[in-house]
């Protein structure tokens, strides 16, 4: 990348940064610019920490002009001298545009590499039964990088013409048996292979010796799940670990950017999970639509309560925030007991909310409708001598800080009325000026809360080393403290956190969390039906359970532990992620929220698109398209023509989508049936499985099996159709409201729904890293112990379209490092509401397609969304031991094989 190019792009991408957290272009450039001459254009102290030092000099920049309007000048003035700067500025837009461009197009970030390849292939195989599945042909146009066939002896594919098709079915071992029976009667070919590693960390499930030996069981038995790579367990798999110096490099010269190995930052290495905690309820109010460019999520970061008056009492060197008056309640008390303030009802000083509401139920930082009712239905009794009030601050990563107050002895009155919000602040302020004799004349409490806020966020991020307990809000408690704004609000002010402490010894002194993980089955958000009424779309059990588990998920909003923070880099970066962790680049933003314990937001790259790794390769190039590929005569909405065009032949003459966008139900019928019972479907048996290939090529392991699965094949460029073209769903991207949470059954971060989806919907194509199957096994036998690979998919679903696949044709993704939202979908057992659809979009080689998800059954807002990854609980020999299933399915694998294992027990 040429040095403009790069810098353009890191302009780009720091403008993309800023406008994640919700931070305007106009604001973000003069900065930048600052800041560039100010670090003499060291581009590496800018992006560290996802450009922390950027915003914290916006945010800084903000208050100061606020402080000193004189500021614009200065910048002014630099302005003049940067003369390069402002050359960068000006180009600093049309990055940003044509990446937006890129995106929208659905197409990998990456240019993809042009070069000589063998045993391509531009079809599909004609050994599937179902007519969906339509021999593809040839393009027309043989374009220079035309790959190079392979010689008949490896079994290439040439053609789709039928004969060839009969040709290539013959040259492969495809069955619609079970795999057993054949595969140990394909050729093992260990000639002209260099040696490899040992070990299996990535070897799917379903290809264990146990199965071959049980083909009649009705688990997959092919590797088209991807997610058969499993966690590896690192002291298990063979030390004999080949390096990757030993494939040669292909394609160095390659167009296609590469992304380097990449290393977890160590700034945003997660803690371990705080078992005993449980973090604020982040969630907004699920039916409350998502603001571009404003999340309505909101952050609780702390709660100020008024402290008791005996001071030897102070909950805040306990790093517990007690919140009241009267009686020291417990933390869970305090939790639901009144004492922190929602905001309903706001004065809106300009970057500041303050609420003072009386109405809302107490213990809730959220402004979330649902749980707002009044307590006791409204009828609110005095009880004498008990009076509490909180101070609660939360902030967006926009820098937006909101301040509830909420006033509990109100509560009690029944003679209460809400005052005037501004007649308060004028009697507060009054007080003070009458009180005390130091006060500034132009004392006020608006002012007051502001700087409260600035001190609240300086000494979060100034306070990393020290104690939470004692440090973090100090300055605040100064100054609250010295302005006698206490007294004004008739209480001293401790600080806590509605999320836990990592301090040990606050762990030792907080109860455990209040939403305790749920028994596997108590989870169960998805349907648990009888699985031909799942496939014949009854929804009725569906609906029934979801609604129960969104009773408990909203149940689960009024708990929350006020705890106190330690404000690390680390926490404010995961507070950002919170609001969007795909950092602008989907058309949604997608939140995220912790309702169970402490644990903070994965590290990982969010992309939007796959990016090619370094050996993976992808042709895309135009010519491949032949017009028997493409619509270019169409125009507009090729699913409103009275015959269908070119683009439907793949999917036999029909399109795959219904005029609403949503998979056609026989053709979603037809692959959830596969992922439910594959031994009903074709499966093939690859000459010399590119899979067995990578764990050795000493001694090859015959083929264990692949799924021929159903491809989707999109409208692309050469198509004359415009972008809306009802055959163009997976390549617009998410436009789903989505959420990635908490699970509260122990399977970690997981995703939903925000809003009902319809069957077959479109929800997110699984994003990662694309790989060589060799490049996997070396980075998961690379990878540090500990750190998981959990998030490997295979592209297997066309591995039939040629005898021989060359290694770098044999891809995969993998979400570790680098993923989308599909990389927090959990696995469920047989009944997932989602199921796993190949799409062809920029070509039609099927080395390479999108892995994209719709949904098998209307599914609620609030559910889990999941999909079946077709693990083998059984596969005891696996190098990778399986996680242990959580999913709650009434056909759980796990649990069958658990079950069994206690009875011969
Ligand atoms: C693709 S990730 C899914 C997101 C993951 N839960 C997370 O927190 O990042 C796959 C991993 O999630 C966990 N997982 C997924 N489904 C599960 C299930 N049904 N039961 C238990 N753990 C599960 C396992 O640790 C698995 O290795």
């Amino acid at each position: 990348m040429s040095n403009n190019k790069d810098k353009r792009m890191r302009i780009a991408n720091a403008f993309r940064a800023m406008k994640s957290i919700g931070i305007k272009d106009d604001k973000v450039k003069p900065v930048l610019k600052n800041l560039l001459k100010l670090y003499d254009k060291n581009w590496e102290l800018i992006e560290a920490e996802n450009y922390r030092v950027l915003a914290d000099a916006i945010f800084e920049k903000e208050e100061a002009e606020a402080a000193v309007p004189s500021m614009k000048i200065v910048n002014n003035e630099v302005e003049d001298e940067m003369e390069e700067e402002a050359q960068a500025t000006e180009e600093m837009e049309r990055p940003l545009k044509r990446l937006q461009a890129t995106e929208e197009m659905g197409r990998p970030l990456k240019r993809l590499r042009l070069k000589n390849r063998g045993g391509q292939s531009s079809s599909h195989t004609g050994v599937t039964k179902t007519p969906l599945v339509r021999p593809k042909e040839e393009p027309e146009e043989l374009p220079e990088t035309l790959p190079l066939k392979l010689n008949g002896s490896h079994g290439m594919a040439e053609s789709s013409h039928p004969d060839a098709e009969n040709t290539r079915a013959k040259q492969q071992a495809v069955t619609c048996q079970s795999p057993g029976k054949d595969k140990e009667k394909e050729p093992i070919s260990p000639k002209s292979l260099v040696a490899q590693e040992n070990g299996d960390p990535c070897q799917p499930s379903g290809t264990s010796g146990n199965q071959h030996n049980t083909p009649l069981r009705t688990e997959p038995v092919s590797t088209s799940h991807p997610m058969r790579l499993r966690d590896r367990v690192k002291g298990s798999v063979s030390p004999q670990i080949s390096s990757k110096e030993r494939r040669p490099l292909l394609g160095s010269s390659s167009h296609a950017v590469h992304l380097q190995e990449p290393r977890v930052e160590p700034g945003i290495v997660l803690s371990p999970k705080q078992k005993s905690a449980a973090t604020p309820p982040l969630i907004k109010p699920k039916d409350e639509p998502l603001a571009d460019d404003m999340p309505l999520l909101v952050i609780p970061i702390a709660t100020i309560s008024p402290e008791p008056s005996d001071e030897g009492d102070s909950p805040s060197r306990e790093g517990i925030s007690r919140g009241h008056y009267g009686p020291e309640p417990s933390i869970s008390q305090s939790l639901n007991e009144p004492g922190t303030a929602n905001d309903t009802d706001s004065l809106n000083e300009p970057g500041m909310a303050i609420d003072t509401d009386s109405r809302n139920e107490p213990g809730t930082a959220n402004d979330t409708d649902s749980l707002n009712e009044p307590r006791n239905n409204g009828k609110e009794t005095l009880i004498s001598g008990e009076c509490s009030s909180d101070l609660v601050i939360a902030s967006l990563p926009s820098g937006e800080v909101k301040i509830s107050l909420s006033c509990d002895g109100a509560l009690r009155r029944p003679d209460f009325h809400k005052p005037n919000l501004e007649a308060v602040l004028k009697m507060v302020e009054d007080k003070c000026l009458t009180s005390y004799d130091n006060l500034d004349p132009n004392f006020s409490v608006v002012n007051l809360l502001k700087e409260m806020c600035q001190c609240y966020l300086k000494s979060g991020t100034e306070s990393n080393s020290k104690s939470p307990q004692t440090t973090d809000v100090a300055p605040s408690i100064d100054l609250l403290n010295k302005s006698s704004a206490v007294d004004a609000l008739d209480a001293k002010v401790s600080v806590t956190s509605l999320n836990r402490s990592v301090d040990s010894q606050s762990k030792a002194d907080v109860p455990l969390p209040v939403t305790p993980p749920s028994p596997p089955h108590s989870n169960v958000i998805d349907d648990g039906s009888q699985p031909d009424k799942m496939a014949a779309g009854d929804d009725s059990e569906t609906d029934k359970e979801v609604q129960e588990n969104c009773a408990e998920q909203t149940n689960n909003l009024n708990t929350m532990v006020n705890q106190q923070p330690q404000v690390t880099p680390e926490l404010i970066r995961s507070l950002h992620d919170v609001v969007d962790i795909a950092k602008g680049q989907e058309k949604v933003v997608i939140t995220l929220v912790n309702e169970v314990n402490d644990e903070l937001p994965p590290s990982f790259h969010y992309i939007p698109q796959n990016a090619l790794f370094q050996n993976a390769y992808v042709n895309v190039s135009l010519a491949r398209i032949g017009d028997n590929n493409s619509c270019s005569t169409c125009s507009g909405n090729c699913l409103s023509l009275d015959t269908p065009c070119a683009c439907s032949h793949e999917s036999g003459g029909e399109f795959a989508y219904t005029t609403d966008g949503l998979v056609k139900e026989e053709l979603l019928k037809e692959c959830v049936s596969m992922n439910r019972d594959p031994n009903k479907h074709c499966q093939f048996f690859c000459k010399e499985c590119p899979l067995e290939r990578s764990k050795s090529e000493d001694v090859i392991e015959p083929c264990k099996g692949h799924l021929v699965r159903k491809f989707i094949k999109e409208c692309w460029w050469k198509c004359g159709c415009d972008k809306q073209c009802g055959n163009r769903v997976v390549q617009r991207g998410i436009s789903r409201s989505l959420q990635v949470f908490m699970t509260p059954g122990g399977k970690g971060w997981g995703l939903r729904t925000l809003e009902d989806l319809p069957k077959g919907a479109f929800v997110c194509e699984y994003v990662g890293e694309v790989l060589t199957n060799a490049e996997l096994f070396d980075r998961v036998l690379r990878s540090p112990i500990g750190e998981k690979h959990s998030y490997p998919v295979l592209l297997d679903a066309d591995w039939c379209a040629e005898g021989v696949l060359k290694d770098e044709e044999a891809l995969c993704l993998d979400a570790t490092y680098y993923g989308n939202v599909a990389r927090f979908i959990n696995h469920r057992c047989y009944d997932s509401n989602m199921v796993e659809i190949p799409v062809e979009v920029e070509t039609p080689d099927h080395h390479y397609y999108h892995l994209a998800f719709f949904t098998t059954r209307k599914v609620k807002a609030m559910e889990e969304l999941t999909w079946d990854y077709g693990i083998d609980f059984d596969d005891h020999d696996h190098p990778i031991k399986a996680f242990r299933c959580q999913c709650g399915s009434k056909f759980c694998r796990n649990i069958k094989r658990r079950s069994r294992a206690a009875r011969r027990w």
